[in-house]
């Protein structure tokens, strides 16, 4: 289970997260969807203390993650792989080579074992035999799946994508949706996926909440947000231009502006 309580953080003068709470259960996947720079990757820092909250409290398996300390910390970076925006390969490691990384660094294990690791893990996101490769040698669907394939090597309880399907064509982004709930089913994981797709988010979503203005505004079902009648959630899932959700840092938004 992952709970943000009463986050709050201000960075460069914009208060980015403002008492934000958020909790996603064991086994749930999460979508959180909301505008460019609304503060979901900043939300996704607060649960691997990339970032810590200005006030509030993270709570991932039960353990204060703001409590942890050196070989804590690490465990809980173990159990926790994480897909970034653009999957950011080491363009001078081969596949095999970005896959095992984190256990390589960070887990004693034989070379045997990681290398077995690393053939699963890619068969997990059904890729054989590309372990030679160089990550320039591979198209952006299979470097999206390389990303993957590297998140799950450590066999972790929790996987937090970064729009994993930004940058792609829609069947590329399909198949990357397919996997994920693919990668739920088999591994069992609590998984967070941060987007601005709705197509990813219908498809891959037992939880949708939305962030605006620091706050999560509205969680529910795919289907309850899909026909939610809140004039900002509606916004937003229909992409029009004009509504209550505002460009400006001085809206007259839902939270007083
Ligand atoms: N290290 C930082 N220092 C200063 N400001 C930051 C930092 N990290 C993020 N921000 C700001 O916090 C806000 C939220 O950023 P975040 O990356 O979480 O947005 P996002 O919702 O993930 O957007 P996108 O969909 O574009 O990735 C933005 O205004 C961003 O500029």
């Amino acid at each position: 289970m992952i709970e943000l309580i009463d986050v709050s953080k201000n960075l460069g003068g914009k208060q980015v997260l403002d008492h934000m709470s958020l909790s996603v259960e064991e086994g749930e996947t999460k979508v959180i969807i909301g505008r460019s720079g609304v503060g979901k990757s900043v939300t996704l820092k607060h649960i691997v203390r990339l970032m810590e909250p200005d006030e509030g409290g993270v709570r991932v398996e039960g353990k204060d993650v703001l409590a942890l300390q050196g070989k804590e910390l690490n465990e809980l970076h173990m159990e926790i792989g994480l897909v970034f925006q653009g999957g950011a390969l080491f363009d001078s490691l081969t596949v095999g080579e970005n896959v095992g990384f984190i256990l390589r660094e960070h887990m004693s294990m034989a070379q045997s074992e990681i290398d077995k690791r690393v053939r699963e893990s890619l068969a997990l996101v059904g890729l054989y035999d590309v372990e030679h490769y160089m990550p320039a040698d591979l198209s952006g669907g299979m470097k999206k799946r390389v990303a993957l394939a590297r998140a799950i090597c450590t066999r972790p309880k929790i996987i937090l994508y970064d729009e994993p399907t930004t940058g792609v064509d829609p069947i590329t982004a399909d198949a990357i949706n397919q996997l994920i709930d693919e990668l739920h089913d088999k591994l069992k994981v609590t998984s967070i996926v941060v987007t601005h797709d709705m197509r990813s988010a219908y498809k891959v979503a037992d939880r949708i909440a939305m962030l605006y203005e620091g706050k999560i505004i509205a969680e529910g079902t795919p289907d309850e947000i899909r026909y939610s009648h809140d004039p900002y959630v509606h916004q937003f899932i229909t992409g029009a231009a004009h509504g209550p959700i505002t460009d400006g840092q001085n809206s007259n938004g839902r939270n007083g502006g």
